[in-house]
């Protein structure tokens, strides 16, 4: 078997030139133009990458978008009274704050500092409860784009077996909270799978994997899901961006495409749909706070 693509660079693309005729509208309605700040603090090269196309994917959709470069030294006191004037400021619906941050930086108070109605990333505690309870304000970037990249390929997760290795905050923990909740129309990307979450230390982690129809990696380990760990014929994809000598790879082991009926490529399956779904956010956050 020879796994088809789960091309994310297509579908963001199909994606953002949705967004962008949303925005097209909403303009020539007369409402204001979604506008997001990007903040990136020290010199991460990937971070810095991921923030470009971010503000490059903004200006192409038509969002106005700014980005905050700060220093590896700026303090917890300067990031913080940034965060409050972007808050304040009306012509921000969007906030974004790129991790990692700085060792020196505590990144929770930093989260939580962002006004949750402009957390785009859906990463502040507030609405965090609103995705656990199934009301979601956002969707998280990564996880609403793993839901599309299964959704509009025809592999619908309702009713299936998913298995998630790994239990990050930004990933794993929201998207099995996502898949497996009732599907509402409140909650469109609710999943109705029954999810299991797995990690590096799950005993027979193998065993785990290959009772999935949908096994997803995002344990941030290069190649850890091996073409044994996959079931004939699941659904597989990949969230990993690893650095490994100078290369980018996947959680993903390269054998499993000989084995899975589907997989989502690294680069151009996940990363580009998070963009996207950032986007999407801005999008929503504008509507919610202007109308
Ligand atoms: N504030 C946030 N910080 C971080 C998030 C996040 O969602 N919000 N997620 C990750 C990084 N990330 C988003 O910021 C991200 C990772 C990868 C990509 C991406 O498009 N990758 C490309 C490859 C790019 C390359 O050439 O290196 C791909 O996979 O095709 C986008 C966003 C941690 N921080």
């Amino acid at each position: 078997m020879t796994a088809t693509r789960l091309d994310g660079k297509a579908l963001g693309q199909t994606m953002r030139a949705e967004v962008a005729a949303e925005v097209a509208a909403r303009v020539a309605a007369g409402k204001s133009r979604p506008g997001l700040a990007a903040v990136i603090v020290g010199d991460n090269p990937a971070s810095h990458v991921y923030v470009r196309n971010k503000h490059k994917a903004c200006t192409d959709a038509g969002l106005a978008t700014w980005v905050h470069t700060l220093p590896a030294t700026t303090t917890q006191a300067e990031l913080l009274a940034l965060v409050a004037r972007l808050n304040a400021d009306p012509a921000v619906h969007g906030i974004l704050v790129q991790l990692p941050l700085p060792k020196q930086i505590d990144e929770d108070a930093v989260l939580r500092a962002v006004t949750p109605a402009k957390d785009v990333d859906c990463f502040h505690p507030e609405n965090v409860g609103l995705l656990a309870v199934g009301h979601p304000r956002y969707y998280p970037c990564t996880p609403h784009g793993v839901f599309h990249l299964l959704a509009r390929n025809g592999f619908d997760p309702a009713g299936k077996e998913v298995v998630i290795v790994g239990r990050s905050n930004i990933v794993g923990k929201p998207l099995a909270l996502m898949l497996a909740q009732k599907r509402t129309a409140a909650n469109p990307a609710g999943g109705d799978a029954t999810v299991t979450i797995a990690h590096t230390r799950t005993a027979d982690l193998t065993a785990v994997c290959r009772r999935a129809d949908i096994l997803v990696a995002a344990a941030g380990v290069p190649r850890v899901v091996t073409p044994e760990m996959v079931r004939p014929g699941a659904v597989v994809v990949d969230v990993g961006t690893n650095s490994m000598d100078g290369k980018l790879v996947g959680d993903v082991h390269e054998g499993v495409a000989a084995v899975a009926a589907a997989l989502s490529p690294v680069p151009g399956g996940v990363g580009p749909m998070t963009i996207t779904m950032l986007l999407v956010n801005t999008l929503a956050a504008a509507e919610h706070i202007d109308g």
